[in-house]
């Protein structure tokens, strides 16, 4: 059976990292994609392969990637071989940005969309904690924080306002293959259950 593309969405710094380690670390058939990015190989945060603008330039032409997008200043890219995991049955666990979501769904035609949401000053906090971006650069993120997600799609909404592991249980939980929806997404969507799920 062809395996499950879990795209990982959500604003810079709500945790989308550290809840993808997570639910690698726990959910044994889950691959976690590492991405190709026109970023310092010194940055730090996730495990990523760095290039410059030139090469990933030359790596599209060559069609290295199965999807890649621009954002922030940087450009990003999902190796092809993401469609060999897949084809093995393997679920795999991309970082992605939203606005690719909408291409996405013909691309990968099993697509699942984890929304990780925090409040706006718990983000804050995050990024400047984190100690990545400059200052400019952390005020340009949080600008974009809020972006509507396209409707259509099997979105489930996980919260990580709270300590990490608590998050990545329920994350598991809205993961499961068999899982079925409580009656309460039912109602609130009126629509097909598996549209839109919140585990609490
Ligand atoms: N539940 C949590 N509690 C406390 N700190 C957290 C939690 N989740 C993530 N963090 C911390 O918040 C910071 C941002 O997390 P992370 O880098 O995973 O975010 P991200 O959404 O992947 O960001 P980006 O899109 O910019 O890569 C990190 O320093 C991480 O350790
Ligand atoms: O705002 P949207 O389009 O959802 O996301 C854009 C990009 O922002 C984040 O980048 P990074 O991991 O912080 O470098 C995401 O991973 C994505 O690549």
């Amino acid at each position: 059976m062809t395996g499950r593309v879990i795209a990982v969405v959500g604003p810079s710094g709500v945790g989308k990292d550290s809840v993808m380690e997570g639910l690698h670390a726990a959910l044994p058939n889950a691959h976690l994609v590492r991405r190709v990015i026109t970023r310092d190989k010194d940055a730090g945060g996730e495990d990523f392969d760095a290039v410059s603008e030139a090469e990933f330039e030359e790596l599209v032409r060559n069609g290295a990637f199965a999807i890649h997008w621009h954002a922030h200043g940087l450009s990003y890219g999902i190796p092809t071989m993401v469609k060999y995991q897949l084809g093995q049955g393997k679920d795999c666990l991309i970082n992605f940005s939203r606005n690719m979501l909408r291409p996405a769904e013909s691309i990968f035609p099993n697509l699942i969309v984890l929304n990780v949401t925090a409040a706006p000053e718990t983000i804050a906090k995050r990024l400047v904690a984190r100690n990545r971006e400059t200052e400019a650069e952390i005020a340009k993120r949080l600008a974009q924080a809020d972006k509507a997600l396209p409707t259509g799609l099997d979105v489930r909404h996980l919260p990580n306002d709270g300590p990490l592991a608590e998050t990545v249980a329920r994350g598991i939980a809205l993961l499961r293959p068999d899982r079925v929806p409580r009656r309460a997404d039912v109602a609130a969507t009126g629509q097909s259950p598996t549209k839109s799920e919140t585990v609490s």
